[in-house]
């Protein structure tokens, strides 16, 4: 049925009626399905191809025709006027007629005063009438429902040439909010306050007879049985038929109590449509009163196959699944349009201690179970795990399960159900799979990997994604060993690396890299002692190694860099150059500006969690260096790390602490040998705390095992 706008005037009516019947002959459904709906006030026009189904309801069997192109947010769309949707829009090929507001309206000159004063009303109902031209339909968001989970931009438009008044619909068919105002309406106009047109509607009072609801034929039960749903089921359940022309329709008869509530039909197409302006409420609601344990599906099929796997305690949500669940916040009860059936229900799910979702398993299913879980409180949610179907498929809901494994393998999925997941809330189950991979070993990494140096093998492995503090007293050589070693993880696990070395020119850096890889001093000096230096051909080779292998963070200006640029940049270089370690080198170049209620142990704490967090998450491994406050007595021992500056948080955080440590004292020892000290180690697969002690070679800077003769490349 069509229906006009109450303000426009009734030969303004007839001669619209004259057009659109015109129209209406070559189009009788290219219109959009809000105009179906019927009103008292309205004149119709039936189309003659309609049977007494469509006039009861808007069936979705018309729509598809007539559902119009979802329009996106925040575009105000001018269409033509014609009085509806516009031709162009609806890709109608039929000549568009002449627009049918009256030529009398359309002559008037525009009041900008008015139009002011209308755009001031509007706006107070939450319409942003800013964009819109006078005189054509504009489209815009609608405010009383946001365009529904699609956001169509629903919402038409009309303001009169002369921009006296407005009057708007929205065409979503759950909404259909509608409204006339005029710029200067006496104090009855039609304008009214946003809340009073939100108010809930009267619902319609239906019972079997007015419906004309039928008992179910043979050829029905027939079809139900081959779906395994037993005539017994089909009668305590009340499914009924509908006769439509030469049509029958199946009847999902919805009950409150005694009541009939609505009624929903299904053809033998699986096309679906339903009674409308009644209450929505489950289906088989008189079957949870006073239930504990719930069971929640998606179709009036399913809630029947329940039975037939002994459940009654079941109930089918009316209005199948939402294509994903939605990023907004749970709106409030009177604003939850699309499940309204769970507030009107309440009553009897509030009493339920257990709700076992069991939705249909394709995505809309697990989006529906889950704006359900949303609803309902996930703490007393469970979830079905479909079984398989074949080695990719599973079955998708209740039914299909009750058709092709039988009543006893669904009642086992029932019984079977699991904890419906809260986020931050698992069980070890969660990680089987996980923990399966790391025992046997198929992770990758689960030893860590070898630093290269023999004497470390027992005590320190590199793991990606852990967290290895060094410190060591100044001029111990703590950044040649990190870089000796990413040389060492560089050859044998091909590992690339981000370096933030803020002590470091880059061409200092560059130079003591290159001397580690070609293992010859990059000058002819004499630290070189007699080693002949790098060729020009090796320090290309070199070079081109150190492209490969590094990636360098830099503040380019002389400003301090701060931890979170730092692991910005450090983000960008896994995502961008796949680098599997990192290294910060020292803690005391960065910015360390803190609140001024924050102590420096407290920032300590929070910066080093978000590098183990950074760690953790891309499965790069830091190293990050720290020195020891002053040692006002040292003696020349290797630190503790308690010393470190700042805070006890670095060893406490850490997964592995290292102090290098190097003899200076000719006498006490080899001044090229370095003790590494691993203080520290988390994981005991990995390492255990315990000293190993290497050579330095200061011609090249490699470290290398004692007892190791000096290594070619
Ligand atoms: N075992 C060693 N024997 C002789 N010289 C060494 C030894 N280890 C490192 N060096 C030298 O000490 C200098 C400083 O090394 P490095 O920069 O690695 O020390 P560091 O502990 O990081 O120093 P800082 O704390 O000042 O940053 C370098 O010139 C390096 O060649």
């Amino acid at each position: 049925m069509l229906r006009f706008p109450c303000h426009i005037r009734n030969n303004q009516r007839l001669h619209l009626l004259r057009r659109l019947s015109l129209f209406s002959s070559n189009s009788a459904f290219m219109v959009s399905k809000h105009l179906l709906k019927t009103s008292p006030s309205s004149f119709t026009l039936l189309p003659l191809t309609l049977s007494p189904k469509h006039l009861s309801t808007p069936s979705k069997r018309l729509i598809p025709c007539l559902s119009s192109k979802p329009i996106y947010k925040n575009r105000s769309l001018s269409l033509r006027s014609n009085g509806f949707s516009s031709l162009t829009y609806l890709n109608v090929s039929a000549p568009a007629p002449a627009p049918v507001y009256s030529e009398d309206l359309e002559e008037r000159p525009l009041d900008l005063h008015s139009l002011e004063i209308l755009k001031h009303k509007l706006k107070k109902l939450g319409i942003d009438i800013s964009e819109c031209v006078p005189g054509h339909e504009n489209r815009l968001m609608c405010p009383s429902c946001n365009g529904g989970d699609s956001e169509e931009i629903s919402l038409s438009i009309f303001i009169s040439q002369d921009g006296c008044s407005a009057s708007w619909l929205c065409f979503r068919a759950k909404c259909g909010w509608k409204g006339y105002t005029k710029a200067f309406a006496d104090g009855k106009s039609s304008f009214e306050s946003f809340s009073r047109i939100n108010k809930v509607k009267v619902k319609r009072q239906v019972t079997v007879e007015s419906l004309q609801l039928e008992p179910l034929c043979n050829q029905l039960i027939s079809y139900f049985a081959e779906r395994m749903i037993s005539a017994e089921t089909l009668k305590r359940n009340a499914v009924m038929q509908k006769r439509t022309c030469n049509e029958i329709a199946i009847a999902f008869t919805y009950w409150r109590k005694k009541d009939l509530v609505n009624c929903k039909y299904r053809d033998i197409d699986k096309k679906f449509w339903q009674e409308k302006d009644t209450e929505t409420i489950f289906y088989g609601l008189n079957d949870i009163d006073d239930a504990s344990d719930i069971i929640i599906v998606e179709g009036e099929m399913d809630k029947l196959a329940m039975e037939e796997a002994g459940f009654r305690n079941c109930v089918s949500v009316p209005d199948g699944a939402p294509p994903s669940v939605s990023q907004k916040e749970v709106p409030a009860e009177e604003q939850d349009t699309k499940y309204q059936y769970l507030w009107n229900c309440k009553e009897y799910l509030n009493k339920a201690s257990r709700i076992i979702l069991a939705t249909d398993g394709d995505l809309p299913g697990q989006a529906l179970a889950e704006e359900l879980a949303r609803r309902l409180g996930r703490e007393r949610c469970w979830r079905v795990r479909w079984p398989k179907k074949n080695d990719v498929d599973y079955f998708k809901d209740a039914n299909e399960v009750l058709m092709y494994l039988g009543p006893s393998v669904l009642k086992d999925v029932i019984e079977d159900a699991e904890l419906y997941p809260i986020r931050g809330l698992f069980n070890f189950r969660d990680f089987f799979d996980e923990i399966d991979k790391y025992y046997h070993r198929t992770l990758g990494y689960e030893f860590g990997v070898s630093t290269g140096w023999r004497a470390l093998d027992d005590l320190y492995n590199v793991v990606p994604g852990e967290l290895t503090i060094v410190t060591g007293v100044p001029n111990s050589g703590k950044s040649e060993w990190i870089d000796s070693l990413l040389c060492n993880l560089n050859q044998s696990v091909g590992w690339k690396f981000a370096l933030c070395s803020m002590e470091n020119k880059v061409r200092d850096h560059a130079r003591k890299l290159l001397e580690k890889y070609v293992r010859r001093p990059f000058f002819e000096a004499s630290y070189g002692s007699s080693v002949e230096r790098m060729s020009v051909e090796e320090l290309e080779e070199g070079k081109k190694w150190l492209s490969e292998t590094f990636y360098l963070i830099r503040c380019e200006n002389d400003s301090l860099p701060s931890i979170k640029w730092v692991l910005d940049l450090a983000r960008a270089a896994v995502l961008r150059h796949g680098v599997r370690g990192l290294v910060i080198d020292p803690y005391n170049e960065l910015d360390h500006q803190r609140p001024v209620n924050q102590t420096e142990t407290e920032y300590v704490s929070q910066m080093l969690t978000m590098i183990k967090r950074f760690a953790q998450h891309h499965s790069c491994h830091v190293w990050f260096v720290a020195h020891p406050r002053q040692l006002h007595h040292w003696i020349g021992a290797p630190p503790n790390l308690y010393d470190i500056s700042g805070s006890a948080h670095f060893i406490n955080k850490c997964d592995n602490g290292i102090v290098v440590h190097r003899n200076r004292d000719p006498e006490a020892g080899p001044v090229d040998q370095v003790q590494v000290c691993v203080r520290k180690v988390r994981n005991k697969v990995v390492g255990t705390i315990g000293d190993a002690f290497l050579s330095y070679d200061r011609v090249t800077g490699v470290y290398m095992d004692i007892d190791e003769p000096q290594k070619k490349r």
